[in-house]
């Protein structure tokens, strides 16, 4: 049985690269945000073209065109994440069954606002301060200023995350976060091999 460790923080937090050093030290990773790219170009469309019409592009959900309609609309994201989670569960179930690793490590930025905690034996929470996390998302430019706030506002307050977090990886610097990742690992072996 493998162990399942879920990986959680805010935006821009740190969560994607701190995934890829789990999947350097051997672990499966599933990436709740690359599960929504491959719904948005496939089995999501119908869903969300009845919803949100304007939002098809060429054939495809087009994330340009969601950001625009969450800023004009407070209730699209609430509207999106409706016909968006339950397939991102199914996928993520999938990858549950069929995933080979000892270690399997599930990247997800809602896991507890969506009440996902039980589904795990542990979790661990990337952190890093207010200001850099600010800093890095906008350095991005993929988002607006107001994009960004109005995500951070659906997100839980980071001080809880950790809170409720077993473990967690300050992503301050890329060498500091690749030695509390292999802490992490280490841990869970001991813990796995006591079991
Ligand atoms: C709002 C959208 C269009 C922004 O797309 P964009 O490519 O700019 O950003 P990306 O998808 O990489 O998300 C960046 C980060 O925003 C945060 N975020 C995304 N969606 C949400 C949400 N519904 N609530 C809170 N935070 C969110 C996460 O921390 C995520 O890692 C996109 O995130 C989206 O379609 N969100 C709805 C689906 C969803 O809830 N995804 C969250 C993981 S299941
Ligand atoms: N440990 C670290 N040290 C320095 N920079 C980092 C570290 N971890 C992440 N970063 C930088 O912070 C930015 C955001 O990182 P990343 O994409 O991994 O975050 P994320 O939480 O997955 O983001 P999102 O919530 O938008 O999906 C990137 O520019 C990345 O290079």
């Amino acid at each position: 049985m493998s162990f399942r460790l879920g990986l959680t923080g805010s935006i821009g937090m740190g969560k994607s690269t701190t995934a890829a050093m789990f999947a350097d030290e051997g672990c499966a990773v599933w990436d709740a945000d690359a599960a929504v790219h491959r719904l948005y170009s496939g089995a999501a469309v119908p869903a969300v073209g009845a919803v949100f019409p304007n939002a098809i592009v060429d054939g495809t959900v087009s994330r340009e065109a969601l950001k625009q309609i969450i800023s004009s609309d407070s209730e699209a994201l609430g509207k999106l994440e409706a016909i968006i989670h339950p397939l991102v569960r199914q996928d993520r179930a999938r990858f549950a069954r069929e995933a080979e690793a000892d270690i399997l490590v599930f990247d997800i930025p809602l896991l507890f606002e969506t009440g996902s905690r039980d589904e795990f034996d542990a979790v661990t929470c990337v952190t890093v301060s207010p200001e850099i996390q600010r800093e890095r998302v906008l350095a991005r430019g993929t988002m607006t200023q107001a994009q960004f706030e109005m995500i951070l506002a659906k997100q839980m307050p980071i001080t809880e995350n950790v809170a409720l977090s077993d473990y967690v990886v300050v992503t301050d610097t890329v060498d500091h976060a690749r030695t509390q990742v292999r802490d992490v690992v280490a841990d869970i072996k001991r813990r796995m091999a006591d079991a």
